[in-house]
């Protein structure tokens, strides 16, 4: 027997990093990872193919799908391959876009369903059984598979508070990497107190200061430069910060400041890329 499925999911941008106190806040952007899936008894093991990135490690798309098939207790082989608009190592929750749009796209070749927060715990599970995170990451996780912003406490793997936002996002990528697994855990956590003046604002619904307040936290904590945050302000944008471990930034913009952010920004001559997008208040799905 031959199947096949498909999926995608978003990637995120953060609210507040959960590494200093194991609690998060993240927003879905539009900016997606598909995953193709083709399962056959034929074969055996999963073998996962990262298009455009050759070298790039394919153990967490291929333990997604390993990890469905274990649950619904089914013996395939096959292939998972992704292909993506969010760069890897960014800070813009690659991973789990790539994780859910994998597990999405395994029960489409089953012909399964799941709950959706199910179905995140599944590609946490795959993160962690990879090493690709430091606490699971369950709030990148629920802001790419479900969308909208949600507020998480990850070690007890629990969605506190979803809800839709409409607002622009401006991101600046600059051209290096930053894996989540090699991130400064120790000197994160010394900024739990601040951090958790920050999720306070989150859970009153002022998600703008929480993710500035973030930002200029983990930028001295892990050694990135402020000076996109303090841009950010001078633009007049309220709600700029580091996205999860870096090196990207992101900021939620109304429209009408899209452009004088840009301004600011390449003022900074960052070598690297500069990208428009929203924020995603849709649920990833299957994509047939
Ligand atoms: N499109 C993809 N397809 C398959 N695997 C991916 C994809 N994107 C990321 N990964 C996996 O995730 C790992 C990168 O994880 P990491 O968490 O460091 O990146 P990120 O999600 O972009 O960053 P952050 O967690 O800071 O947002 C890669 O080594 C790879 O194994
Ligand atoms: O690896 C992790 O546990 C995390 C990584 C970053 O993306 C953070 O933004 C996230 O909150 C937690």
């Amino acid at each position: 027997m031959e199947l096949n499925g498909q999926g995608y999911a978003t990637g995120a941008g953060t609210i507040i990093n959960a590494i200093a106190t194991w609690k998060g806040a993240a927003f879905g952007i539009d900016l997606k990872t598909y995953a193709q899936v083709d399962l056959s008894q034929k074969y055996p093991g999963i073998k996962g193919i990262i298009e455009n990135n050759p070298g790039a490690d394919t153990r967490l798309i291929e333990r997604a799908v390993e990890l469905v098939l274990e649950h619904f207790n089914m013996k395939f082989g096959g292939t998972v391959s992704t292909t993506t608009q969010i760069p890897l190592a960014s800070g813009l929750k690659s991973s789990s876009a790539a994780a859910n749009a994998s597990v999405i796209a395994t029960l489409d070749a089953i012909g399964e369903t799941m709950d959706p927060l199910d179905a995140v715990k599944i590609g946490v599970q795959a993160a962690r059984d990879v090493g690709v995170t430091v606490t699971g990451a369950f709030d990148d996780a629920c802001a790419s598979l479900l969308g909208g912003v949600v507020i998480t406490d990850n070690s007890s793997m629990e969605l506190i508070k979803r809800e839709n936002v409409e607002m622009e996002v401006l991101i600046l990528s600059p051209d290096r990497k930053a894996y989540s697994s090699q991130t400064d855990v120790i000197r994160s956590k010394l900024m739990a107190p601040w951090i958790d003046i920050a999720y306070g604002l989150a859970l009153e619904g002022k998600y703008e200061n929480a993710m500035t307040l973030n930002g200029f936290l983990y930028c001295s904590a892990l050694g990135f430069d402020s000076e996109p945050l303090m841009k950010g302000l001078e633009a007049g944008i309220n709600g700029v910060s580091l996205s999860g471990t870096g090196p990207s930034y992101v900021a939620l913009v109304d429209h009408d400041k899209v452009s004088t952010l840009q301004k600011y920004w390449n003022e900074l001559n960052i070598s690297g890329n500069m990208i428009k997008t929203k924020i995603n208040n849709e649920p990833s799905m299957k994509s047939r």
